[in-house]
């Protein structure tokens, strides 16, 4: 396949939101070509803070570390909101559960608003301290960075500028707070940390884990590291955008392994899964149809609630 780039492109968003004209549209090119060949793109020179990403790591090694039954507080049945434990989520194409345990926090608002009749409250935990602030913060600044990438991609799909970030305005967005504990002896063997997967959403902002494991699928079915600096962010591209570009830009195929030898310490990521509101509609871009649209056009809520039955979230 002719490529542009042999690496996964390292984009700086400083260069897209303050640079000049050239600037800007090699930006927008290196996005579409890098999420075109390899599904990911690493993002540097963004305005999430190392003082917030650090607080957040903090945050979220304190809550796992509580005790099981107290998290167990938290558990909603369909996933979307609160603590997820470990072993219930599975990829769609496997048997095996992954090795892993989360947290979600989805958007957050007032109580009145008319958000309240479409998606569900947040949970928030006592403890640890801080735990409420710091997340909308961090929801708050990764779904900045997410929407100013949402937008740096639409002139390449011939869509106005705000196409995207029109449909993520009060998007059914979820942060999800992940940890992957020291694999445990007697694990399924079958299991790995994460299997191989597509996101459902749109794009996902991942914040780099704190120890490896992260690979994608690259065109030509290779798997390759996705290892960054931990100051910089992960952006890669779900089934959601898939769908309404026609494969043009494919939802790219991820997963996370196990630690390879002596090492097995918990491993810690957060991504952010950006997702349109919930009547959007997915339907495919005059752009991309070439020789005809391949998914019926179907709303978001409706795709979405479809693959969490698919991974062991709702029934
Ligand atoms: O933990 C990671 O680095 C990636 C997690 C992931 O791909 C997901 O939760 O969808
Ligand atoms: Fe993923």
């Amino acid at each position: 396949m002719a490529r542009k780039y042999d690496r996964v492109p390292e984009l700086s968003l400083k260069a897209y939101t303050d640079g000049d004209l050239t600037a800007r549209r090699e930006f927008e090119e290196a996005l579409y070509e890098g999420f075109k060949y390899f599904g990911f793109i690493i993002l540097k020179d963004h305005k999430v803070s190392r003082d917030l990403l650090q607080r957040a790591y903090d945050k979220s090694a304190e809550f796992f570390a509580l005790p099981e039954n107290y998290k167990m507080d938290f558990f909603r049945k369909d996933g979307q909101r609160g603590y997820t434990p470990f072993g219930r989520e599975h990829a769609k194409d496997s048997d095996h559960p992954d090795l892993k345990e989360f947290w979600h926090v989805g958007r957050e608002f007032e109580a009145g608003s008319a958000l309240e009749k479409i998606y569900p409250a947040n949970m928030w935990p006592e403890k640890p301290e801080g735990f409420r602030q710091t997340f909308i913060e961090l929801y708050d600044a990764l779904e900045d960075a997410g929407l100013a990438m949402l937008e740096a991609l639409a002139p390449s799909l011939d869509v106005p500028r705000d196409f995207f970030r029109k449909m993520a305005t009060d998007g059914n967005s979820i942060l999800r707070l992940l940890h992957y504990p020291p694999v445990p002896e007697g694990a399924d063997p079958g299991s790995i940390r994460a299997a191989a997967h597509e996101d459902i959403n749109l794009i996902t902002i991942l914040v780099a884990a704190n120890g490896a494991g992260l690979q994608l699928l690259d065109r030509d079915g290779k798997w390759l590291p996705v290892d960054t600096d931990p100051d910089n962010l992960i952006v890669d591209a779900g089934d959601m955008l898939a769908r309404v570009c026609n494969d043009v830009i494919p939802a790219t195929t991820h997963r996370v392994i196990n630690p390879e030898g002596s090492v097995n310490e918990s491993r810690y990521s957060m991504p952010f899964f950006m997702h349109p509101h919930s009547d959007a509609l997915l339907s495919c871009l005059d752009s991309c149809k070439g020789d005809g649209a391949k998914y019926k056009d179907i709303t978001a809520h409706e795709f979405l609630t479809q693959r969490l039955r698919e991974i062991g979230l709702a029934e």
